[in-house]
Protein backbone atom coordinates (compact mmCIF):
# COMPACT_ATOMS: atom_id res chain seq x y z
CA UNK A 1 0.00 0.00 0.00
CA UNK A 2 1.14 3.55 -0.62
CA UNK A 3 1.75 5.54 2.56
CA UNK A 4 0.92 9.23 2.89
CA UNK A 5 2.30 10.78 6.11
CA UNK A 6 0.10 13.73 7.13
CA UNK A 7 2.19 16.76 8.06
CA UNK A 8 -0.66 18.02 10.25
CA UNK A 9 0.96 16.01 13.05
CA UNK A 10 4.57 16.85 12.10
CA UNK A 11 6.81 19.21 14.06
CA UNK A 12 6.02 22.57 12.41
CA UNK A 13 9.27 24.02 13.72
CA UNK A 14 11.15 21.27 11.89
CA UNK A 15 8.91 20.63 8.91
CA UNK A 16 11.72 20.21 6.40
CA UNK A 17 13.40 17.60 8.59
CA UNK A 18 10.18 15.61 9.03
CA UNK A 19 9.41 15.72 5.31
CA UNK A 20 12.91 14.61 4.33
CA UNK A 21 12.64 11.81 6.90
CA UNK A 22 9.33 10.63 5.43
CA UNK A 23 10.77 10.43 1.93
CA UNK A 24 13.84 8.59 3.19
CA UNK A 25 11.57 6.10 4.97
CA UNK A 26 9.95 5.28 1.62
CA UNK A 27 6.60 7.12 1.93
CA UNK A 28 5.32 7.60 -1.61
CA UNK A 29 3.00 10.53 -0.83
CA UNK A 30 3.05 13.54 1.44
CA UNK A 31 -0.43 14.40 2.72
CA UNK A 32 -1.12 18.10 3.22
CA UNK A 33 -4.30 19.08 5.09
CA UNK A 34 -5.58 22.54 4.21
CA UNK A 35 -8.28 23.70 6.68
CA UNK A 36 -10.04 27.06 6.59
CA UNK A 37 -11.86 27.16 9.95
CA UNK A 38 -15.22 27.20 8.14
CA UNK A 39 -15.72 23.91 6.31
CA UNK A 40 -14.08 22.28 9.32
CA UNK A 41 -13.77 23.82 12.80
CA UNK A 42 -9.99 24.13 12.65
CA UNK A 43 -7.32 26.16 10.88
CA UNK A 44 -4.12 24.61 9.55
CA UNK A 45 -2.04 26.25 6.81
CA UNK A 46 -2.21 27.25 3.18
CA UNK A 47 -0.24 27.21 -0.03
CA UNK A 48 2.79 29.22 1.26
CA UNK A 49 3.73 26.18 3.36
CA UNK A 50 3.34 23.90 0.36
CA UNK A 51 5.54 26.17 -1.72
CA UNK A 52 8.16 26.39 1.03
CA UNK A 53 8.61 22.64 1.40
CA UNK A 54 8.21 21.62 -2.25
CA UNK A 55 11.97 21.92 -3.06
CA UNK A 56 12.83 19.44 -0.31
CA UNK A 57 10.74 16.48 -1.46
CA UNK A 58 10.18 14.40 -4.57
CA UNK A 59 7.12 12.74 -3.04
CA UNK A 60 3.67 13.02 -4.55
CA UNK A 61 2.06 16.02 -2.85
CA UNK A 62 -1.48 15.01 -1.93
CA UNK A 63 -3.42 18.13 -0.92
CA UNK A 64 -6.61 17.54 1.04
CA UNK A 65 -8.74 20.67 0.85
CA UNK A 66 -11.10 21.10 3.79
CA UNK A 67 -12.33 24.53 2.75
CA UNK A 68 -15.42 26.35 1.58
CA UNK A 69 -15.31 27.57 -2.02
CA UNK A 70 -12.66 24.99 -3.01
CA UNK A 71 -12.63 26.31 -6.60
CA UNK A 72 -10.72 29.39 -5.35
CA UNK A 73 -7.79 27.25 -4.18
CA UNK A 74 -7.14 25.02 -7.21
CA UNK A 75 -4.80 27.33 -9.15
CA UNK A 76 -2.83 28.46 -6.04
CA UNK A 77 -2.37 24.85 -4.94
CA UNK A 78 -1.23 23.73 -8.40
CA UNK A 79 1.20 26.66 -8.65
CA UNK A 80 2.59 25.85 -5.19
CA UNK A 81 3.40 22.28 -6.28
CA UNK A 82 0.39 20.03 -5.61
CA UNK A 83 0.25 16.77 -7.57
CA UNK A 84 -3.12 15.52 -6.31
CA UNK A 85 -5.89 17.84 -5.17
CA UNK A 86 -8.67 16.35 -3.05
CA UNK A 87 -11.97 18.18 -2.75
CA UNK A 88 -14.83 17.29 -0.42
CA UNK A 89 -18.05 16.36 -2.17
CA UNK A 90 -19.82 18.26 0.64
CA UNK A 91 -17.87 21.49 0.12
CA UNK A 92 -19.36 22.56 -3.20
CA UNK A 93 -22.60 22.35 -5.17
CA UNK A 94 -20.42 21.94 -8.29
CA UNK A 95 -18.14 19.01 -7.56
CA UNK A 96 -17.80 18.02 -11.21
CA UNK A 97 -16.76 21.52 -12.25
CA UNK A 98 -14.13 21.65 -9.49
CA UNK A 99 -12.74 18.23 -10.44
CA UNK A 100 -12.55 19.35 -14.08
CA UNK A 101 -10.64 22.45 -13.01
CA UNK A 102 -8.15 20.29 -11.09
CA UNK A 103 -7.43 18.27 -14.23
CA UNK A 104 -7.20 21.42 -16.35
CA UNK A 105 -4.34 22.69 -14.17
CA UNK A 106 -2.52 19.38 -14.65
CA UNK A 107 -3.18 17.74 -11.26
CA UNK A 108 -4.87 14.47 -10.36
CA UNK A 109 -8.48 14.92 -9.27
CA UNK A 110 -9.57 13.34 -6.01
CA UNK A 111 -13.03 13.46 -4.47
CA UNK A 112 -13.30 13.19 -0.68
CA UNK A 113 -16.27 11.82 1.30
CA UNK A 114 -17.15 12.64 4.89
CA UNK A 115 -18.11 9.61 7.00
CA UNK A 116 -21.83 10.50 6.68
CA UNK A 117 -21.82 10.73 2.89
CA UNK A 118 -22.63 7.50 1.03
CA UNK A 119 -20.61 6.39 -2.02
CA UNK A 120 -23.76 6.44 -4.16
CA UNK A 121 -23.40 10.22 -4.63
CA UNK A 122 -20.35 9.45 -6.78
CA UNK A 123 -22.14 7.14 -9.21
CA UNK A 124 -21.96 9.53 -12.15
CA UNK A 125 -18.44 10.85 -11.58
CA UNK A 126 -16.48 7.74 -10.63
CA UNK A 127 -15.20 7.17 -14.18
CA UNK A 128 -13.79 10.72 -14.17
CA UNK A 129 -11.84 10.75 -10.90
CA UNK A 130 -8.26 9.65 -10.27
CA UNK A 131 -8.90 8.89 -6.60
CA UNK A 132 -11.59 8.66 -3.94
CA UNK A 133 -10.61 9.56 -0.39
CA UNK A 134 -12.80 7.89 2.22
CA UNK A 135 -12.61 9.79 5.51
CA UNK A 136 -12.32 7.27 8.33
CA UNK A 137 -12.77 10.02 10.98
CA UNK A 138 -14.73 13.27 10.91
CA UNK A 139 -12.47 15.81 9.15
CA UNK A 140 -10.80 18.64 11.05
CA UNK A 141 -8.37 17.11 13.52
CA UNK A 142 -5.56 14.60 13.75
CA UNK A 143 -5.42 11.95 16.45
CA UNK A 144 -9.04 10.74 16.34
CA UNK A 145 -10.24 7.17 16.57
CA UNK A 146 -10.85 5.16 13.38
CA UNK A 147 -14.56 4.69 12.57
CA UNK A 148 -15.04 0.94 11.99
CA UNK A 149 -18.29 1.51 10.06
CA UNK A 150 -16.20 2.88 7.22
CA UNK A 151 -14.87 -0.59 6.36
CA UNK A 152 -18.17 -1.57 4.72
CA UNK A 153 -18.09 1.67 2.73
CA UNK A 154 -14.58 0.94 1.42
CA UNK A 155 -15.68 -2.60 0.49
CA UNK A 156 -18.69 -1.32 -1.46
CA UNK A 157 -16.57 1.25 -3.27
CA UNK A 158 -14.00 -1.38 -4.13
CA UNK A 159 -16.73 -3.67 -5.44
CA UNK A 160 -18.05 -0.94 -7.76
CA UNK A 161 -14.50 -0.27 -8.93
CA UNK A 162 -14.02 -3.94 -9.85
CA UNK A 163 -17.46 -4.35 -11.44
CA UNK A 164 -17.01 -1.26 -13.61
CA UNK A 165 -13.32 -2.02 -14.32
CA UNK A 166 -12.24 1.44 -13.09
CA UNK A 167 -8.76 2.23 -11.87
CA UNK A 168 -9.02 5.07 -9.32
CA UNK A 169 -7.06 4.87 -6.10
CA UNK A 170 -9.00 4.30 -2.88
CA UNK A 171 -7.40 6.38 -0.13
CA UNK A 172 -8.27 6.24 3.57
CA UNK A 173 -7.63 9.06 6.04
CA UNK A 174 -8.01 9.17 9.81
CA UNK A 175 -7.15 6.90 12.71
CA UNK A 176 -4.78 4.77 10.65
CA UNK A 177 -2.37 2.56 12.59
CA UNK A 178 -0.81 -0.87 11.98
CA UNK A 179 -4.15 -2.64 12.68
CA UNK A 180 -6.63 -0.37 10.92
CA UNK A 181 -4.43 -0.11 7.81
CA UNK A 182 -4.68 -3.86 7.33
CA UNK A 183 -8.48 -3.81 7.66
CA UNK A 184 -8.61 -1.01 5.08
CA UNK A 185 -6.30 -2.88 2.72
CA UNK A 186 -8.45 -6.03 2.96
CA UNK A 187 -11.49 -3.89 2.15
CA UNK A 188 -9.80 -2.53 -1.00
CA UNK A 189 -7.92 0.63 -0.01
CA UNK A 190 -4.71 1.35 -1.97
CA UNK A 191 -3.37 4.47 -0.20
CA UNK A 192 -3.33 5.22 3.54
CA UNK A 193 -2.82 8.57 5.24
CA UNK A 194 -1.32 8.49 8.71
CA UNK A 195 -0.51 11.47 10.92
CA UNK A 196 -0.40 10.97 14.67
CA UNK A 197 0.55 7.28 14.40
CA UNK A 198 3.77 8.31 12.62
CA UNK A 199 4.71 11.69 14.06
CA UNK A 200 3.71 11.17 17.70
CA UNK A 201 6.26 8.38 17.97
CA UNK A 202 9.88 8.87 19.00
CA UNK A 203 10.92 6.91 15.88
CA UNK A 204 8.63 8.10 13.06
CA UNK A 205 10.78 6.54 10.35
CA UNK A 206 10.23 3.13 11.87
CA UNK A 207 6.44 3.71 11.95
CA UNK A 208 6.38 4.39 8.19
CA UNK A 209 8.36 1.19 7.63
CA UNK A 210 5.95 -0.77 9.85
CA UNK A 211 2.96 0.44 7.81
CA UNK A 212 4.65 -0.73 4.60
CA UNK A 213 5.67 -4.01 6.17
CA UNK A 214 2.22 -4.96 7.50
CA UNK A 215 0.66 -4.21 4.13
CA UNK A 216 3.17 -6.35 2.27
CA UNK A 217 5.50 -3.72 0.74
O1 LIG B 1 -7.63 15.07 7.13
C1 LIG B 1 -7.27 14.77 8.24
C2 LIG B 1 -8.04 15.24 9.44
O2 LIG B 1 -9.10 16.01 9.01
C3 LIG B 1 -6.13 13.87 8.39
O3 LIG B 1 -5.32 13.81 7.25
C4 LIG B 1 -5.37 13.81 9.68
O4 LIG B 1 -4.19 14.53 9.63
C5 LIG B 1 -5.08 12.37 9.99
O5 LIG B 1 -4.54 12.29 11.24
P1 LIG B 1 -4.49 10.94 12.09
O6 LIG B 1 -5.92 10.50 12.29
O7 LIG B 1 -3.72 9.94 11.25
O8 LIG B 1 -3.79 11.34 13.33
FE1 LIG C 1 -6.38 14.59 5.42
Amino acid sequence: MKIAPSILSADFANLRKDIEMSEKAGAEYLHIDIMDGHFVPNLSFGEPILKAVRPYSNQIFDCHLMVENPEDYIVPMAEAGADIIGVHYESTPHIYRVLQKIKEVGCKAEVVLNPGTPIEVLTDILAFVDAVLVMTVNPGFGGQKFLPNMIGKIQRLSQVKTEQKLDFEIEVDGGINEQTIQECQKAGATVAVAGSYIFNDSNPMNKIKVLHKVTGD
